[in-house]
């Protein structure tokens, strides 16, 4: 049977990566949409040269990989330029996720993906499961992992679903607000329930 697909979304700095990598650990075939939206913008690739055209020579590193940093910077100062490189590289990044999914051989798969709703990105997956985690938390976390400061995570943040719109399309909510430890708990209560679905419903 092919199998079904759990969409895994939460705001910047909620720990889908974390659950991610634990559902991953056993054995769960996982297609993340951020690792998707590196894959697109590689040298060569004519996303890449899309984006140097209009925001200039910044755009790039010295061995000619994306600057990631500019263009973060870039797109969460305008929404005007956030909405044209979404369009830009969400058709791609769909793309890229549709052939990745399409080689799982677990019972079901994983897409992980921060804008799974905003995206419609959740029309390819029969459940979604919410990380829901507080906000002073996300930005502490995101802070840290990525030594960015507080305003631009703010603006990620506003760019991104509200919590209350991203939980009305979860069929299960991760609470992530304890340590490491507490979120391997629940995503190995949460497959055990997921191998005893058929097609991602009981
Ligand atoms: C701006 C870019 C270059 C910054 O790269 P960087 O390596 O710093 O971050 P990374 O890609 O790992 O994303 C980190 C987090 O930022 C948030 N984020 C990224 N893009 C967006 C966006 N368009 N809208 C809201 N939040 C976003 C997400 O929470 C994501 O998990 C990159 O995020 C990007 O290309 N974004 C546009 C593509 C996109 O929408 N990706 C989201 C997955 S579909
Ligand atoms: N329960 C937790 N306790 C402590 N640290 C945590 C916990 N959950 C996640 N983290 C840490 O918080 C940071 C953000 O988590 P993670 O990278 O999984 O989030 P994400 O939702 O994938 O973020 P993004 O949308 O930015 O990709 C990481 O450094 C991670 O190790």
């Amino acid at each position: 049977m092919k199998p079904w697909i759990l969409g895994l979304t939460g705001g910047i700095g909620s720990g889908k990566s974390a659950a991610a990598a634990h559902f991953s650990a056993m054995g769960v075939h996982m297609v993340d949409a951020d690792h998707a939206s590196r894959w697109v913008v590689e040298p060569g690739r004519p996303a890449l040269e899309r984006i140097v055209d209009r925001f200039g020579d910044a755009m790039l590193l010295a061995d000619g990989n994306l600057n990631r940093a500019a263009l973060r910077e870039r797109i969460f100062t305008s929404e005007e330029e956030r909405r044209w490189l979404e369009q830009l590289l969400h058709p791609l990044i769909r793309q890229e996720i549709v052939t990745n999914l399409a080689q799982a051989e677990s019972p079901y798969a994983i897409l992980v993906s921060p804008l799974l709703v905003e995206s419609g990105q959740n029309q390819m997956t029969q459940r979604v499961l919410v990380v829901d985690t507080p906000e002073h938390l996300q930005l502490q976390r995101t802070m840290r992992r990525d030594n960015v400061p507080e305003e631009q995570v703010r603006a990620i943040l506003k760019a991104q679903a509200q919590r209350e719109d991203r939980l009305k399309h979860a069929d299960d909510v991760l609470v992530n607000d304890a340590d490491l430890d507490h979120l391997q708990r629940q995503v190995e209560r949460l497959h055990d329930f997921y191998l005893s679905l058929r097609g991602g419903q009981p």
